[in-house]
């Protein structure tokens, strides 16, 4: 690694920049955009309708920023999980998981978490870390299956509003024509309600929203969520109120079901009281257990029950299928803090 600043993950205006300062012209950097994003260049050399000089002058100060994954691991459902090399040191997970109809990327937004959920592995691991929007789809683009990828989730992780600035880039950069052109349809991204940016997130974008709830009441979704005590559930909803997110635009709720904890009758009518008139769905997820966590998840048969009485309530609700488990890749469970101890104690 050089210490070269990075073109990968600039946006157009920042390209621009790039090329008036070097002395190019202007057109230069539609033709950069175009290379990085949709011709899919692995190096500066191979962008050959920029002229010799350009090159030269680009290679003198810039490298490409595409960082491969250095390690793999499949799971017998299909599911893989690459690990990629970030700035300082750090490492981040994201997870690749086929279906017949869709082949989706679950990406990292940041390395580790600040948040503290008591269930989520990444909350364990502590923050180590923001991820630059180059470092966030640099996992969508060098992985070998990049091509095929229908839809990208920010379930990964780390908390996607905590690192709004570059997860706005990163949407940019994908749903731009001069970008990836993707519709902003087949991105998801996934938030425990940090109010401030999600509303930047709303107004700034046009990707689908997954709101983590777990818990419809108060208190208990305090010792679940610490976030709780600064933004409560009730406040992200009357947020979601404010807005008409029109037909296309998919608001929804994750529910992760822990045994004798929150699959009550209560939640029923708690989650049905709180999200009454609010057009979303409810995804029940299947808790992955956790080392040293007291923690169980809802048997299958009582989430079916949940689920049941959640539709006949009016809520379209399902039990999302539960993938990569074996490997570490399921929701909640990427963590890379034996790798992040492992170089520190390289470092001395
Ligand atoms: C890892 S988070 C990343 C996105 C964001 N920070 C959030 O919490 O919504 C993605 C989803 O995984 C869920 N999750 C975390 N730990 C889990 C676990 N142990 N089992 C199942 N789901 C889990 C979260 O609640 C969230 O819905
Ligand atoms: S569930 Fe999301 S917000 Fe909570 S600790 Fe894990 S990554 Fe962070």
């Amino acid at each position: 690694m050089t210490n070269k600043a990075v073109l990968f993950g600039k946006t157009l205006d920042e390209l621009r920049v790039v090329v008036k300062e070097l002395g190019l012209p202007g057109f230069t950097a539609t033709q950069i955009a175009d290379w990085l994003y949709k011709k899919k260049a692995g190096s500066i050399e191979e962008m050959t309708n920029l002229s010799k000089k350009a090159r030269g002058l680009l290679s003198d100060q810039y490298d490409m920023g595409l960082t491969m994954p250095s390690k793999e691991q499949a799971s017998v459902d299909g599911t893989k999980k690459y690990l990629f090399p970030a700035h300082r040191n750090l490492f981040l997970e994201a997870a690749y998981i086929p279906e017949t109809d869709r082949k989706t990327l679950c990406v990292s937004s940041q390395v580790g978490c600040k948040m503290g959920c008591l269930f989520c592995m990444t909350g364990k691991q502590g923050f180590q870390g923001q991820l630059t929007a180059g470092e966030i789809i640099n996992q969508i683009r060098s992985i070998p299956e990049t091509d095929e990828l229908t839809n990208v989730v920010y379930m990964g992780m780390g908390e996607p509003m905590d690192n709004i600035e570059e997860v706005l880039k990163s949407i940019e950069i994908l749903t731009s024509d001069w970008g990836f052109a993707w519709s902003p349809r087949r991105i998801n991204v996934s938030t425990i309600g940090v109010i401030p940016a999600m509303r930047r997130f709303i107004e700034e974008s046009e990707a689908h929203l997954a709101v983590s709830m777990h818990s419809p009441f108060d208190e208990e979704r305090k010792k679940l969520m610490p976030i709780q005590q600064v933004y409560t559930i009730e406040n992200v909803i009357e947020l979601l109120r404010e807005y008409d997110f029109g037909r296309q635009r998919r608001i929804s709720f994750e529910y992760i079901m822990f045994d004798g904890i929150n699959d009550t009758a209560a939640h029923v009518k708690g989650i049905t009281k709180l999200l009454n008139g609010l057009r979303c769905r409810l995804n029940l997820i299947k808790f992955h257990p956790i080392p040293d966590s007291p923690l169980r998840g809802t048997p299958h048969d009582k989430m079916v029950w949940f689920s049941e009485q959640l539709n006949k309530k009016g809520l379209t609700t399902t039990i999302r299928r539960s993938r990569g488990e074996d490997i570490y890749a399921a929701c909640g469970l990427l963590s890379t803090k034996q790798l992040l101890k492992k170089e520190e104690d390289k470092d001395y």
